[in-house]
Order: structure tokens, then C-alpha cells, then sequence
């Protein structure tokens, strides 16, 4: 063996072992993959990755004690990071009222600008309506605002700006409708099945066009949920775009949840979603929460797929909910897209996302109408716990800036 080999395999062979030992490191230092054991291994080729137990925090991150191992200098590469703890959902759409409120208040101000003139020309009336129908009210609803206003002004000649402010948030409330039920059914349910009572969990079917906000608002749901005691099992049934099962199980894994996805690409979203309602009642969660694909080529296809997500999964329980997610800088042209899912999927509730990037939101109003559902939540953000219940008193002082 001569002098240069003798070199290469000094240097080489070392290396080459300390290179494989990094990429067993590299392996074992990514995040928990699917640990299901056969078991948990639903017929139809679906894994359901529970996130491994972690200490839950009970307060702002926190740095965890290290473990022994790491004391001696070894890391723990086994630890799990510890497990987020949501934000309470109740009152969140007061505390993102600044965003609400940036979003709406071109809105707020127009209007409340032109009705505090001394005298309202028909000019007024007609800038009124159209600053109405730039915020996306809707023809029919921006029409029946102005006339209200119109005989509230005449019949009271109101000219305190007070008193005319009153009258709006009264009238855009009026809109809005305050009546509507926008509860989310996320109680399990008693389900009958060859003669006997079961309990089983409340299943909520998340649809929507792709890139409205779905599967975030899924993983956003998940955490309001956690955040209010319930268990949750994920079902990852967007097999569409590759990367939305690893989306979900990201978001599942932060606040404890597990998630039911595909082990292979292009896999039936229907036996997804149903492997993830069986997982969900074999384990006896309170919640399933099913993301979709919704890639709207064509009608028919999209009541096919739909359809048979819809089928499978009552087989195992009822749908509690089917959430149409929208965009809220989509304007009319989301509009459009929501009238076929309506038709399609037997929509219960709408989640109005982005509303943080738009000064157009009188879609709430003209969505209610044109689909004859409530929305329920908005999204007012990227951030995990900016998803908050929609509720119309802080919506419409949001869009006043009060
Ligand atoms: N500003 C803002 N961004 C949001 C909101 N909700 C979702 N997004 C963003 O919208 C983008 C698309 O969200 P996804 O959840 O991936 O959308 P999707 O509908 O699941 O998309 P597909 O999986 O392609 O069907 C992401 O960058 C989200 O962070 C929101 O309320 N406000």
C-alpha cells in the first residue's frame, strides 16, 4: 500500500464514520415522526402520528430543565418540545380589535364623515352607498342601510354625531344580524347504529378553495379546542398538496394532538377522513376536525369527492359541522366560489379568514345573505391563536373604530 493511499484511508475512513454518525444524529433529531404501533394502524393505509407525550407548560415558554443525560454533557435527543398552551378563545375577537379595526375603518370613517355633514345632499346618500359597496356589503344589504338611515334622519333630524354614530353601529349591527346561532357543535353526539346508542365524537368538515386558509384554520381550531379541555384527532384529507399533512401534524403536535394522514401520495381523502372519524371514536375524543383539498375544477368533480368524504364518514358519525373557509380579500369572486360549495357540501358555518388584510369587511353581511349561513370565525392573522369566534357587537365597533 503506497504512501497516498495509505493517507486516504487515515482521513477517509474516519470521516466517512463520523459523517454517517451525523446522519443518524440529523434522523434522530427530527421532530417525532408517525409512532403508531399495528394497532393503531387503520385498515386503509392512513398512520396516525401521535405526538409523543411532553410535559404540558402551564405558562409563557419556558426553558425546561435539562435532563440528566444533557447535564453529562449528551443531549436528549429523544425530548419532545414542550407543548404549547393556546390562548382562551373567549374574548379573542376584543383583543384583536385593533386589527379589526384597521381592516374596517376606512369603513367606519367614510361613513361616519359623511353623516355628520350639516345637511345630506343626495350626493351624501349616494357616497354613503357606494363607500358601502366598496367594502363589500353587497348591493341589497348597502340599500336597505341607506334607506334606514335616510328616515331615521328625517323623521329625527338627528345631527349629533353621537347620536348619528349610534345610528349606524344600530343599523350595521341590524345587518350583521346579532339573531343568528354561530355556536360551533362540538359536543359529541349520540349516534344510532343497528339498535344501539353510541356516543360518539362531533365531526367537523373543513372545506373550502385552496389557499383560503383551511388547514390553518384547522390547526387554529385545534388549539381553540385544546385550549377549552376537549380532545382532538386531526384527519389530514387534503392528499392533494403533499405538504398539508405535514402542515397539519405540525399543528397537531404543538398543543398534543394527533393527526390520521396518508402514508402514500395521492392517497382517497375520503378513507383518510373516515380512518380519522374511526380513530376518533375508537379513542373517544370529544372533537374530529377533517381538513380537505377543495380544488374546484369542476362542479361535478367536486360534489363527487365531497360526496363520498360526506358518505364515509357518517358511517361512523354524523357531521356536526361542515365549515366553509373563505378569504376575505377575495371579494365578490370568493362570493362565486362559496355559492358552489354551499350547494355542494351542506354548509353549516363560515370562517371569514385574512380579514386582517382587507378594508372589505362588509363581506361578513352580503356572505350571511348570499348563503343564508352565519360565519362563525374569522381569522384576523398568521399567528396560531388569531382565529377568534366571530362575534357582531365587537365586529361592527371594530369596523367604527371605536
Ligand atoms: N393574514 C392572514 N393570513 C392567513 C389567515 N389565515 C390563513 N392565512 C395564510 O394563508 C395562507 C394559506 O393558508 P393554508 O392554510 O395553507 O390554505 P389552504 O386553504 O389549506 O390551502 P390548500 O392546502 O392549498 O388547499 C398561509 O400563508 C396562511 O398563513 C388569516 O386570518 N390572516
Amino acid at each position: 500500500m503506497d504512501n497516498d493511499l495509505l493517507t486516504a484511508l487515515l482521513v477517509g475512513v474516519p470521516s466517512l464514520f463520523a459523517i454517517a454518525t451525523a446522519a443518524v444524529l440529523i434522523v434522530r433529531r427530527r421532530p417525532p415522526g408517525p409512532t403508531s404501533t399495528d394497532a393503531d394502524r387503520p385498515a386503509s393505509g392512513t398512520t396516525v402520528t401521535e405526538p409523543r407525550p411532553a410535559a404540558p407548560e402551564t405558562a409563557a415558554p419556558t426553558t425546561a430543565e435539562p435532563a440528566a443525560a444533557e447535564v453529562e454533557g449528551v443531549p436528549d435527543l429523544e425530548a419532545a418540545p414542550p407543548l404549547e398552551v393556546p390562548a382562551p378563545a373567549t374574548g379573542r375577537l376584543a383583543r384583536l380589535r385593533d386589527r379589526l379595526s384597521r381592516s374596517g375603518s376606512p369603513l367606519g370613517a367614510r361613513l361616519l364623515q359623511v353623516l355628520s355633514r350639516d345637511h345630506l345632499t343626495e350626493d351624501d346618500w349616494d357616497e354613503l352607498e357606494e363607500t358601502l359597496l366598496l367594502a363589500d356589503v353587497g348591493a341589497g344589504p348597502s340599500g336597505e342601510l341607506i334607506d334606514a338611515l335616510r328616515t331615521q334622519v328625517r323623521v329625527q333630524g338627528v345631527k349629533d354625531p353621537a347620536q348619528v354614530r349610534a345610528m349606524l353601529r344600530e343599523q350595521l349591527l341590524a345587518l350583521v344580524d346579532p339573531t343568528l346561532d354561530r355556536s360551533l357543535a362540538t359536543e359529541p353526539t349520540r349516534h344510532d347504529e343497528a339498535g344501539a346508542t353510541t356516543t360518539v365524537p362531533a365531526v367537523v368538515l373543513v372545506v373550502g378553495v385552496n389557499g383560503t386558509g383551511k388547514t390553518t384554520t384547522v390547526g387554529k381550531l385545534a388549539r381553540v379546542l385544546v385550549a377549552e379541555g376537549r380532545t382532538v384527532v386531526l384527519g389530514a384529507a387534503d392528499t392533494f398538496r403533499a405538504a398539508a399533512a405535514d402542515q397539519l401534524e405540525t399543528w397537531g403536535s404543538r398543543v398534543g394532538v394527533p393527526t390520521v394522514r396518508s402514508d402514500r401520495d395521492s392517497a382517497d381523502p375520503a378513507a383518510v377522513a373516515f380512518d380519522a372519524v374511526r380513530t376518533g371514536v375508537r379513542d373517544g375524543v370529544d372533537v374530529v376536525l377533517v381538513d380537505t383539498a377543495g380544488r374546484l375544477q369542476n362542479k361535478a368533480g367536486l360534489m363527487d369527492e365531497l360526496g363520498k368524504i360526506t358518505r364515509v364518514i357518517t358511517r361512523e358519525a354524523p357531521l356536526s359541522e361542515v365549515l366553509l373557509v373563505l378569504d376575505a380579500t377575495t371579494g365578490q369572486n370568493g362570493l362565486n366560489q362559496a355559492r358552489v360549495f354551499a350547494e355542494v357540501a351542506g354548509v353549516t358555518g363560515i370562517v371569514l379568514t385574512k380579514l386582517d388584510g382587507t378594508a372589505k369587511g362588509g363581506i361578513v353581511v352580503a356572505v350571511q345573505r348570499e348563503l343564508g349561513v352565519p360565519v362563525k370565525l374569522v381569522g384576523l392573522g398568521e399567528g396560531p391563536d388569531d382565529l377568534a369566534p366571530f362575534d357582531p357587537e365587537e365586529f361592527v365597533d371594530g369596523l367604527l373604530g371605536d
